[in-house]
């Protein structure tokens, strides 16, 4: 219990010692006097004193002084004896506790402290006389077991006035009060400690009564006619018999008793479940999906649905699990070696620490450390690298404290480092259930949590981070995660990737909306298409009364349920009548699938059109065989109606359109995906233009499903501008290698500390504070076996309007090679003429000749030196012409 009050005592009474480099010496001091003390005391012989001390008792004094202190120690002892008799003895030992606190730094040893020991003393040495207790008048206590203190106040006063019932009581009282000055202990507290001791004795006695009882019973007749003993539900006796966990007191809110420190290994992948009774994922997914394709109402399928009706999902047994002979089991010794280290290093600055729980993460491991009482947690934050130091980490991070407990974190990198397949995380639970409408794969915790993060829900996402550090390993891992979820009609991609290198596995991706943009200057026009995009969603969720993307996307099987509620309402409230031997009606009902085909027949061949056009062949409409079949198409197609001219397709009847209107609301859009690998380039392209571009988006392309991850290596002010930032709220960190970079990414320091290779913090959607997971990884190989299965299903059918938007297809008559029009061309060949005849080429000699402006000029000069006629600028003389212009 001294020990529960101990830990239990609360910051006022418990304040903390300075540090003062005279604590230890006082300290030392006082344990010094105190042993010296007591051992003047026991070892005392009034022999000892000297004639002229006035406690003497004898001419002739012991000539070898017997006193272990000498004559100094018996004089002092005597004096001590004579005023508070045996009640002295308490001082030396609370001059122990205060020397020993003192050099604990722990409890601040006060003039109150003092007061409080002589408050104790004194109403012992009452006690002692008015109870009569060692009461014995010798050489030694002339004045009795309380001495003098005890004589005139216990004997003299108290006793007199108030009795001996009395008088102790008040003495005891008294007691009490010097108790908890002296130790600093609250009165309540005390109270508290021995009201949670007698309960938890009375509980224990309880239970064993209860077991008793019941053993007893047991060995009872069965046949026991009359039970004397209330049988217990099983709920009551669970509870009595619960273990006794740390109590926690409601009035003060302490917890007295600490949970034992565990030791967690959440490193390891959970491996491969093979359970054959589940179904496979992707073939609940591509249900789910063939079941929206066949309840969509007639003539409303998007042209790639069609081309799609049939796409599979990959499989996830493309990708593969690590080889778990390579994990090595933890050594549960170096671990709390490690976490001595940590506590002995804090120690030696005064930082007093009891030993947390260790959690070993796939990439880090969290020591935890619980601060004694009075300690402030930012003095362990502050001594980071000295921790560094002691444990020879390359980099530490403290979270003081960690959200939601009361232990301090200090998170070291894992010498072996265990990687988080991307598997694991996509056979998960939380990736399947279905509650992330957009879900992706972002890595696992240090307690082996998976992160599943929801793009739908973020609703935009930046990737930072410094080379090498797992940023573009994270972005495939968020491709392949919604590769493996949703068909090329469910959701498309629009690729900007600067660095060229980055996404060209996805270049044929029949997913792509476009083709991967590189060039920064088009990734600006890319991202207009985007904003138009949304505009024209708007649009179309304002024509069917929508609120959003997905109350879009469901509105027709909702309004087919209303639908159907609405006839079996209908049915139930007519009156049946026989009915009559008819023909069927014609036309027969046909059902929703069967009407489709006809719509998606003309849709396929759109789809197919489109191809043509990008794939610069024919357009379909000069080839006689598509152009016959487009118009048979034509041809007025039968409708599912009755004779009353009502509808009885199985699916809605199409909305009723204006006439003007130019475009067939489809009955689901997809989403798109906007992935930004490099923003510091297009930032340097068009920085205000591309900064509204991503603002319009990230303002308001949520609720059109649309959706931007925006990744860069280059965490500057002038790239994320607070624009940017304040439009995407959900933010990963990679290492970064400094403060103020990690500052600009997450707007708190933390990602300097990282330990690179997939070591992020993720902040979460509406997250205060990011979580530190180990990233999932996807590998190359794998990456190439999902996109070939994606692949092997069909070409990308690249929307036309994107291609006229952004330039790179040749979907504009205009431009030929390069980008460069056909009346450039012209120019150009003029241009050719002229340097034949002059047999040399330059800018003015174009504008004087050809009587260009000197942008035209020079845009010819340009395109000439592209295609190697001409050489490189030098200052203003002519160019070098570079071929023999006989033969062009
Ligand atoms: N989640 C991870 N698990 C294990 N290793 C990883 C992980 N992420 C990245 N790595 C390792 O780090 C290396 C660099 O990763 P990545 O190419 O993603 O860095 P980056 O930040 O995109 O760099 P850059 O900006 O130069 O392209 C990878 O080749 C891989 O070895």
């Amino acid at each position: 219990m001294a020990a529960e009050l101990a830990k239990s005592r609360p910051a006022r009474a418990r304040v903390q010692e300075k540090e003062s480099p005279w604590n230890d010496a006082v300290g030392i001091a006082m344990l010094v006097l105190a042993a010296m003390y007591l051992l003047a005391l026991v070892s005392y012989d009034p022999m000892d004193l000297p004639t002229w001390f006035w406690l003497s008792v004898t001419d002739q004094p012991n000539l070898v002084v017997k006193n272990f202190v000498g004559r100094f120690g018996a004089m002092g002892a005597g004096a001590s004896l004579y005023l508070a008799g045996m009640a002295i003895y308490l001082l030396p030992f609370s001059m122990t506790w205060f020397g020993v606190c003192k050099l604990a730094s722990n409890v601040k040893v006060t003039g109150r402290s003092w007061l409080g020991v002589a408050l104790m003393v004194i109403t012992t040495a009452a006690i002692f006389e008015v109870q009569d207790i060692l009461n014995q008048r010798d050489n030694i206590t002339p004045l009795g077991g309380g001495g003098g203190f005890g004589y005139l106040i216990g004997g003299s006063i108290l006793a007199n006035l108030l009795g001996k019932v009395g008088s102790t009581v008040v003495l005891a009282g008294i007691y009490a009060v010097g108790f908890f000055l002296a130790s600093g202990i609250h009165p309540l507290q005390a109270i508290q400690a021995i009201r949670v001791e007698i309960t938890r004795a009375w509980e224990t006695y309880q239970i064993r009564r209860e077991i008793a009882a019941r053993e007893a019973e047991m060995g009872d007749a069965p046949s026991s006619a009359t039970p004397t003993r209330r049988k217990k539900a099983p709920a009551e006796i669970k509870a009595e018999t619960a273990p006794v966990g740390p109590l926690v007191t409601p009035e003060l809110g302490l917890t007295f008793e600490p949970p034992k420190p565990k030791i967690i290994d959440s490193s390891a992948s959970r491996g491969h479940t093979e359970t054959t009774d589940k179904p496979r994922l992707s073939d609940v997914w591509e249900k789910k999906r063939a079941q929206k394709l066949e309840q969509a109402p007639h003539g409303t399928l998007g042209n790639l649905a069609v081309r799609f009706k049939d796409y599979k999902l990959p499989e996830l047994d493309l990708l593969s699990w690590p080889d778990e002979s390579l994990h090595k089991p933890t050594d549960p010794r170096e671990l709390i070696a490690i976490q001595d280290t940590i506590i002995k290093a804090l120690a030696s600055f005064n930082v007093k620490v009891e030993a947390g729980d260790i959690t070993r993460g796939p990439a880090i491991t969290r020591y935890e450390v619980r601060p004694v009482d009075g300690l402030r947690v930012a003095r362990i934050a502050a001594l980071d690298d000295d921790i560094a130091r002691a444990t020879c980490a390359e980099r530490i991070n403290i979270l003081a404290p960690i959200p939601g407990k009361d232990t301090v974190g200090i998170e070291l990198a894992n010498r072996d480092k265990v990687i988080v397949p991307i598997r694991e995380l996509l056979e998960d639970e939380v990736f399947s259930n279905g509650k992330a409408r957009l879900p992706i794969a972002l890595g696992k915790d240090v307690y082996g949590k998976t992160i599943i993060g929801d793009l739908a829900a973020m609703p935009h996402l930046l990737v930072a981070g410094a080379t090498g550090s797992g940023k573009s390993v994270c972005i495939n891992g968020i491709i392949t995660s919604l590769l493996c979820r949703f068909a090329p009609d469910e959701l498309r991609f629009i690729m900007i990737d600067p660095k060229v290198v980055e996404m060209q596995n996805y270049a044929n991706l029949p997913h792509l909306a476009v083709p991967v943009v590189t060039d920064p200057k088009k990734a600006l026009l890319a991202l207009r298409w985007v904003v138009r995009e949304m505009e024209s969603r708007y649009q179309m969720f304002a024509q069917e009364g929508c609120r959003n993307f997905e109350t879009f996307n469901n509105r027709n099987r909702k309004r087919a349920a209303a639908n159907e509620a609405k006839k079996a309402a209908a049915a139930a409230m007519a009156v049946p009548e026989p009915a009559p031997e008819a023909p069927p009606a014609k036309p027969v009902k046909t059902s929703a699938g069967t009407d489709d085909v006809r719509v998606s027949a003309a849709f396929a061949k759109a789809a197919a059109a489109a191809d043509h056009l990008v794939d610069g062949t024919t357009p379909p409409w000069e080839d006689p065989e598509v152009a016959a079949e487009l118009e048979a198409d034509t041809a007025p197609v039968e409708l599912p109606v009755d004779h009353n001219g009502e509808w009885i397709g199985d699916s809605l009847p199409p909305p009723p359109r204006a006439r003007s209107q130019e475009f067939i609301i489809p009955d689901t859009l997809p989403y798109i995906v906007v992935i930004i690998d490099e923003l510091a380039d297009l930032m340097q392209t068009a920085p205000a233009d591309i900064e509204v571009a991503i603002a319009r988006i990230t303002q308001m392309a949520r609720a059109a499903g649309i959706h931007l991850i925006v990744a860069t290596q280059t965490p500057r002010a002038d790239v994320l501008t607070g624009v940017i930032k304040a439009n995407i709220p959900t933010r990963i960190a990679f290492q970064v290698s400094s403060a103020l970079d990690s500052r600009v990414i997450l707007d708190r320091k933390g990602a300097e500390n990282l330990v690179g290779k997939g070591d992020m913090l993720y902040v979460p959607p509406g997250g205060a504070q990011p979580i530190r997971s180990q990233g999932a990884l996807v590998t190359d190989d794998e990456i190439h076996a999902v996109v070939e299965r994606c692949v092997a299903q069909g070409k990308p059918i690249f929307d036309v309007k994107v291609d006229d938007e952004t330039g790179e297809m040749g979907g504009d008559d205009d431009d030929g090679e390069g980008g460069v029009s056909s009346e450039e061309e012209e120019t150009l060949e003029k241009c050719l003429e002229v340097i034949r005849q002059e047999k040399k080429a330059s800018t003015s000699l174009f504008q004087r000749r050809l009587k260009l402006g000197y942008g035209r000029a020079a845009r010819m000069m340009d395109i000439l030196e592209d295609r190697g006629i001409i050489g490189p600028g030098e200052g203003a003389k002519p160019r070098e012409i570079l071929v023999d212009m006989d033969m062009i």
